[in-house]
């Protein structure tokens, strides 16, 4: 699956904080397969964001791309918002599995207002920014996300093949 993550951080695109989050999600795909072929961080701007999922997604290079931070409520925060305007489809499963997992590890959980969605064939999934809260989001949805990557790119096969007589 070739991956490609963008950190949302006016500190870190300043150089005022070390990207840990990036860098943390890079790791985690690799030990699972999945290569990470492009890295960016960027602002908390939202046009600026746009432009780069949206430039990103019709490149037809990646099958899944990443975002972490800014998903919350400070006024700064608008990777979400950001994102809904790019995306031909939502899939809010993937939102309502990562809130629901993470309230078992933190209440603050239900602040992250992050989104997942489809442009043309790419998967785009919002995580939150710190570097535990962007990785225990991924490993939320993780078990559904290769499946739907390949739904997401014409696979016709039936989910759910007849079943064989001995599982009538
Ligand atoms: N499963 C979890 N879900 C959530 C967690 C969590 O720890 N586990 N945190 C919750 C919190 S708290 C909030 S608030 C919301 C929304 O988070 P945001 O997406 O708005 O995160 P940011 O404000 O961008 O960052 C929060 C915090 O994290 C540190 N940070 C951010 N970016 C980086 C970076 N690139 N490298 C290192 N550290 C970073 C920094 O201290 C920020 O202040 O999500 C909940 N969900
Ligand atoms: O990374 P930043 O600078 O966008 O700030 P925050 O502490 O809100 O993540």
């Amino acid at each position: 699956m070739k991956t490609a993550i963008l950190t949302l951080s006016d500190k870190g695109s300043r150089g005022e904080r070390t990207d840990a989050s990036g860098p943390a999600l890079v790791s985690w795909l690799a030990e699972r397969g999945a290569e990470t072929v492009r890295t960016a961080i960027i602002p908390d701007e939202a046009a600026l964001i746009e432009e780069t999922l949206r430039n990103w997604a019709d490149s037809g290079e990646f099958d899944l791309i990443l975002t972490t931070g800014g998903t919350g409520v400070s006024p700064r925060d608008v990777t979400p918002d950001a994102t809904v305007k790019i995306l031909d489809r939502l899939i809010p499963g993937f939102g309502e599995v990562m809130r629901m997992r993470s309230l078992q590890k933190t209440p603050h959980a239900m602040i992250s207002r992050a989104v997942a969605g489809i442009r043309k064939a790419t998967l785009i999934i919002n995580l939150p920014g710190s570097p535990r809260g962007a990785v225990e989001n991924l490993e939320a949805v993780w078990p559904a996300v290769p499946h739907a990557v390949e739904k997401i790119q014409g696979d016709t096969r039936d989910c759910a093949p007849p079943a064989t007589d001995s599982a009538k």
